[in-house]
């Protein structure tokens, strides 16, 4: 592991040091025809707290979150909510205490921002509810509401959400993540489409909901100015291994560096099945939200 000066805690460890986490990953392995893209990764998240994720391309960040969600199927290892397995069905009701968040925000262009926002809580109305916006519920709606005055966007609440900027649909998809009432939230890559001053509102936004809300929080990030300046802690990959676990505090640039450095060892290269139509996991964005598929219907 990279040894940060500025580092002082004790690296994320399964066992004893995860009591207290609002997730914990234990040994998460996964490859892709048979090469190691994550290799044994422990990780831990607390409740309250904002973890950044930097590695450089390939190093298996978005595949960890992805695995996490289930998304992608994970050789071995384990993902503890809250202390408790979770399952690998998608029923698992402990998946709904996670929201995941992409760089392409995956919203229902023609809907409002707050129909958008609805659809967080697609998974608790009963069926009957969720067929269609217009019987989403009166108290549904303030929730939802009270989810885009959170993040900035009560005024933009009525305004399909194809009208809106990347910085606002960004804003939109983390309320639908507080209106799903998660606990935990992911993000891959979440500011890597927007201007500087939106990226650093959007990771503000996040940092707060972990400090203010509790919520505990880990975004994947290709800034690592951003990871320093409001994360509580960083966390390095470095060929699907865990690198660097350290307060964000005081990190310095050549802290940072080994995580980018050219790799002399097991190269990372880009897979032909990942971009393709025959790879593992075509649909890596999980780009059907809930709301789309009730459209469909
Ligand atoms: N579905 C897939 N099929 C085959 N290979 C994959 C698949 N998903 C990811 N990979 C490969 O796994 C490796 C890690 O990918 P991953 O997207 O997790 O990296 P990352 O750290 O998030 O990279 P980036 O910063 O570029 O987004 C890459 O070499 C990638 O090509």
């Amino acid at each position: 592991m990279i040894s940060p000066r500025a580092s002082t805690e004790p690296p994320a460890r399964p066992g004893p040091a995860d009591a207290g986490s609002a997730l914990a990953v234990r040994g998460l392995r996964k490859s892709f025809s048979g090469r190691t893209v994550l290799a044994g990764l422990d990780l831990a998240l607390a409740p309250g707290e904002f973890l950044a994720l930097l590695g450089a391309n390939g190093s298996g960040k978005s595949t960890a979150l992805r695995c996490v969600v289930g998304l992608e199927r994970a050789d071995a290892g384990e993902v503890l909510v809250h202390g408790r397995p979770l399952g690998a069905s998608q029923a698992d009701p402990l998946r709904r205490r996670i929201a995941m968040i992409f760089q392409q925000v995956h919203l229902v262009h023609r809907r409002s921002a707050l129909d958008n926002v609805c659809a967080g809580a697609l998974g608790r109305l009963p069926l009957h509810r969720s067929l269609t916006p217009l019987l989403f519920p009166d108290e549904l709606r303030e929730e939802a509401m009270a989810c885009l005055d959170r993040v900035g966007m009560a005024g933009r609440a009525a305004e399909p959400a194809g009208r809106l900027s990347g910085g606002q649909r960004q804003r939109v998809a983390i309320a639908r993540a507080l209106c799903q009432r998660a606990e935990i939230i992911l993000a891959d890559e979440p500011v890597s489409a927007l201007d500087p001053v939106a990226a650093e509102q959007v990771v503000a936004l996040l940092a707060e909901l972990a400090h203010e809300q509790g919520l505990a929080v880990a975004a994947v990030l290709h800034q690592p100015d951003l990871a320093r300046r409001h994360a509580d802690r960083v966390a390095g990959l470095l060929h699907g291994r865990l690198a660097l676990d350290a307060p964000a505090a005081g990190l310095t640039p050549a802290d940072l560096a080994p995580l980018y450095a050219p790799d002399r060892d097991a190269p990372a290269q880009q897979h032909p099945d990942r971009h393709s139509p025959e790879g593992q996991s075509p649909d890596r964005s999980g780009s059907r939200t809930d709301l789309d598929e009730q459209e469909a219907r």
